[in-house]
């Protein structure tokens, strides 16, 4: 469209789309703001205009929507001789985007660590500018320390604040995550320790502006890592329900995972990397390479409850998308399950799987984890809110095996067709390390607890007789025994899960339009 022939062409408003000639239309639910157009600073950029009789404007400010599901903030100018005619379209377009339910006030926290340590200025030049065309106001936390954000939440009036903003990678997300469910539980009584307590969903949102080393959750849930369509996400107000995981030991509260809870490869990738912090994210490419070259494989036992309230599965060719079916359906049928048994767990009474093995890698994911480095993710069918984690079981195998099992993150194959790769979809599981179980069952036995760096019964194997650690969201967290529930929805994301491909977009904005 051009900018500067916008003749007050507009020539319909609905509540859903301001329609302009030209084929061209913005729903208003993609409107950012609208400005009265300083007229004076637009002539004095175009010798054009200047000498034309008195004119009024107004400037639409808008989402347009580029490749690979990149937002940029895009904006038209209207000009109209007639004043009172500009100032009611003004005035229309403002009352539009109040029935819009956005937030207007915002709490942020940037972690100036994060990352290549671009978080400040990520905000500050990308993020605020948007915010503040948008009207919101925003109360700005630089954290300085770790934790610093989390035990924050615990003290600030949240009730003052539409939302959480986060600017980090998958680290500070988690913390600021812990801190909004931690504070919805203990307002309202519920002990966090008691693994099968019914947590309070959070209905305060987050956003997430990335700025961190993987930003796998921004990936998963927006289909890119970019500030500026973050930033337009939440100004619009979107809502994407997660499903949350709880993991605890004994009784003993640990964490909450929304991403990657994964042991052995993962884990031990993660442990190395920390020391490496000051190599920014290419710390990840160093200790993935060092960590793939001790192919190290670990001994326990795994016992899940399948998910059998969900219709998909990890094998389906179809992704979760915007507005899925899946999702919807999976929440409806928990539901109807929580109301039917009452205060009795209907856990309790279903059947438990059980594992023993070696492996490699023991990957719980809530979502896909698709990341830049991974496009597709670790479980490209997993679902972002269907109250169930893909439970992926790399056993001990050969290093090339594991190494082409490791490339198909990166391309279109399939990464569980491998007699190795087992994959299940679960609501609940634990798992005790080999290690944990022989202490447990013989803690007498002084050559048991003497654990050489390897097997003793099989000195060539790579099996190592240390435990690995778990990554958590890209927190460590050393526990070889855990037990992991799945908590449908219990939070929000400012964003809409990733949107059908663009050619799909495009062919359903003409039909819209048609009908129009
Ligand atoms: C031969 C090529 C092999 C390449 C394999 C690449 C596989 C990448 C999969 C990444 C999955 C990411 C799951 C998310 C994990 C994050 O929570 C965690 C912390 O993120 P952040 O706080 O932003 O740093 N990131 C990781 O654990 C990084 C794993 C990278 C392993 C190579
Ligand atoms: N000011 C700070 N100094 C040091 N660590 C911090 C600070 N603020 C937050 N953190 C911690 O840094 C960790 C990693 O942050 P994150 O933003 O995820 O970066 P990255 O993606 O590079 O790991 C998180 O665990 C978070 O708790
Ligand atoms: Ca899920």
């Amino acid at each position: 469209m051009d900018k500067w022939i916008s003749m007050l062409r507009c020539h319909k408003i609905s509540r859903s789309f301001l329609c302009m000639s030209g084929n061209c239309f913005v729903p208003t639910s993609e409107i950012i703001a609208v400005e009265e157009t300083d007229l004076n600073k637009k002539q004095r950029n175009s010798g054009k205009w200047q000498k034309m009789a008195k004119l009024h404007a107004f400037t639409v400010y808008y989402v347009k929507k580029a490749q690979n599901h990149r937002w940029r903030c895009s904006d038209v100018t209207f000009w109209c001789v007639d004043e009172q005619l500009c100032n009611q379209w003004i005035q229309a377009l403002k009352e539009l985007l109040e029935l819009q339910t956005r937030p207007k006030q915002l709490l942020v926290y940037i972690n100036p660590y994060g990352g290549k340590r671009q978080g400040k200025r990520i905000y500050e030049q990308k993020v605020a500018p948007l915010f503040s065309l948008a009207s919101i106001s925003t109360d700005v936390f630089v954290t300085e320390r770790a934790n610093h954000a989390k035990d924050n939440l615990f003290e600030v009036n949240i009730n003052k604040y539409d939302g959480v903003v986060c600017v980090g990678g998958d680290g500070m997300f988690s913390e600021v995550m812990h801190g909004l469910i931690g504070r919805m539980q203990k307002d309202s009584g519920i002990d966090q320790n008691n693994p099968k307590a019914p947590l309070v969903q959070c209905n305060i949102r987050i956003g997430i502006i990335p700025a961190g080393s993987t930003d796998c959750v921004c990936y998963s849930t927006v289909g890119i890592s970019d500030p500026v369509t973050s930033a337009l996400h939440i100004i619009l107000g979107d809502s994407q329900p997660l499903d949350v995981s709880s993991v605890h030991h004994n009784n003993t509260f640990l964490k909450y995972t929304v991403s990657l809870l994964g042991y052995g490869f993962y884990g031990d990738v993660l442990k190395d990397s920390e020391k490496k912090r000051w190599m920014g994210p290419m710390r990840y490419d160093y200790s993935g390479f060092k960590t793939f070259l001790s192919h190290h494989c670990y001994e326990g036992t795994i016992s899940f409850q399948p998910a059998k309230h969900t219709l998909g599965s990890p094998r389906d060719k179809d992704s979760c998308r915007t507005g899925c079916h899946i999702c919807r359906q999976s929440e409806q049928q928990l539901a109807e399950q929580r109301k039917k048994c009452g205060l009795k767990h209907e856990e309790d009474e279903e059947e438990w799987k059980v594992i023993k093995g070696k492996f490699l890698a023991i990957n719980a994911v809530n979502m896909s984890c698709a990341c830049p480095r991974s496009p597709k993710g670790l479980s490209p069918a997993a679902h972002l809110a269907d109250g169930s984690a893909d439970l992926i079981l790399v056993r001990k195998c050969s290093r090339f095996d594991f190494l082409r099992y490791l490339v198909r993150h990166t391309n279109q194959d399939d990464q569980f067709d491998f007699s190795f790769v087992d994959v299940y979809r679960v609501k609940s599981f634990q798992f005790t390390s080999k290690l944990l179980e022989d202490n447990e069952s013989d803690v007498t036995d002084i050559g048991k607890k003497h654990f050489g760096q390897f097997c003793r019964d099989h000195p060539a194997c790579c099996c190592n007789i240390a435990n690995s650690t778990w990554n958590c969201d890209g927190e460590t967290l050393d526990s070889s025994a855990i037990e992991v529930r799945v908590h449908c929805q219990l939070m929000k994301l400012f964003a809409r899960g990733i949107e059908e491909n663009h050619k799909e977009a495009v062919s359903n904005q003409s039909r819209v339009e048609q009908l129009l």
